[in-house]
């Protein structure tokens, strides 16, 4: 069967995300991680990697081994490094989406997004305050793979730990709010499915943490650890998911205790993203998991602060390439 190429998004090209595409594609030219890039060329030039411009993903292949193949977008970039000019969103968003259409065609074999600057998208009236809520949008009339139920749900997949937010994109009280028995049911549901499908971990061992100092201390600081998170779990181990907890968020990360799950299910963006960035912070990878297509991106961000001074690290994005490729192995897409 012929290997479809993985579609790399180019993100805010103000940000690190040029530098790191090209310090990626030195790194990985002679392997079998071939890559495209949806990009304005001129959002890439200025780095030491040669171009080549592609009519269509089956030509990354061959000239991947000699320059970066870039399939050139309509919209074009005004690059300022260390700048997210909202002139460019019409550029960073058409990349997006174009690599979801090549990749529910069939001609890409997963996506890998490159960090974008979200509120320099949001002021130019984008309506979406992630990838993971775009993606999902962009795939909702895409049927899913078998057995495989619709999220989104976003995955921080590193070497020591694997977490799971509940809750996304929200300010933390209104995450509060938007905590449903119904909803922790759901995430957990498409996690456990994508660790055994994709991951290949047989029954996966979901840690759930609670929402409240001490998971609300038999509901002395809070009620929602009682009331919303323990059904949760239960009806969860009812339907014969390996779940337990809530867990107090404070203690469920030391070493000993990572060792007694396969991922650890977080009510609050930052209670998983704060442990997962903090172990490894460049070789975590961003995973959009309950999708149609594979995605994946680095766990890192523009990082407007450090662009275009050649100190950027393109680990993040080199495992993204990688676990993206493994997760399409697995799906047997390419
Ligand atoms: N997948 C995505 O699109 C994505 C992910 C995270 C954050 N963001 C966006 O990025 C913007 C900036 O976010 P932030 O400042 O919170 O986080 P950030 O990850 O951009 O930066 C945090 C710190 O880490 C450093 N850093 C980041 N990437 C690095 C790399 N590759 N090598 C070395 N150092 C690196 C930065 O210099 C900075 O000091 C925001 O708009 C945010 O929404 C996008
Ligand atoms: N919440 C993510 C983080 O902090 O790393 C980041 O915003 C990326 O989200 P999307 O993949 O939805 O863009």
């Amino acid at each position: 069967m012929a290997h479809a190429p993985l579609a790399l998004t180019m993100g805010e090209p103000g940000g690190v995300g040029p530098e790191i595409i090209c310090t990626a594609w030195e790194r990985l030219r002679d392997t079998k991680f071939v890559f495209f890039v949806l990009a304005d060329p001129a959002a890439l030039e200025g780095n030491s990697c040669s171009l080549k411009i592609i009519e269509a993903p089956r030509q990354a292949k061959n000239v991947f081994s000699e320059s970066v193949p870039v399939l050139p977008l309509n919209n074009k970039v005004l690059p300022s490094r260390g700048k997210a000019d909202k002139k460019n969103a019409a550029s960073v968003i058409e990349s997006i989406e174009r690599a979801v259409e090549l990749a529910i065609a069939g001609e890409a074999s997963g996506i890998v997004t490159s960090p974008i600057q979200k509120s320099s998208l949001i002021q130019s009236g984008f309506n979406f305050p992630g990838h993971t809520e775009f993606l999902a949008e962009l795939t909702r009339n895409t049927a899913m793979p078998e057995e495989c139920t619709r999220g989104p749900v976003m995955l921080l997949a590193g070497p020591k730990l694997k977490t799971v937010p509940v809750t996304i994109h929200q300010s933390v009280v209104s995450a509060a709010k938007s905590l449903t028995t119904e909803r922790i049911v759901g995430v957990c549901t498409v996690a456990a499915e994508s660790l055994a499908q994709d991951f290949g971990i047989k029954n996966p061992r979901l840690a759930v943490s609670g929402l409240n100092p001490h998971a609300g201390e038999d509901g002395a600081i809070g009620k929602e650890d009682n009331e919303i998170i323990a059904p949760a779990v239960n009806a969860l181990k009812a339907k014969g998911i390996n779940t337990f907890g809530p867990l107090p968020a404070d203690t469920m990360f030391h070493e000993d205790a990572r060792a007694r799950y396969d991922a650890a299910i977080c009510m609050l963006h930052d209670q998983a993203l704060i442990p997962a960035k903090t172990l490894s912070f460049h070789d975590a990878v961003n995973v959009t998991l309950g999708l149609p297509v594979i995605r994946t991106s680095p766990d890192h961000g523009t990082a407007l602060d450090i662009a275009g001074q050649g100190i950027a690290r393109a680990d993040s994005l080199i495992a993204a390439i990688k676990l993206a490729s493994e997760l399409a192995e697995r799906r047997g897409s390419i």
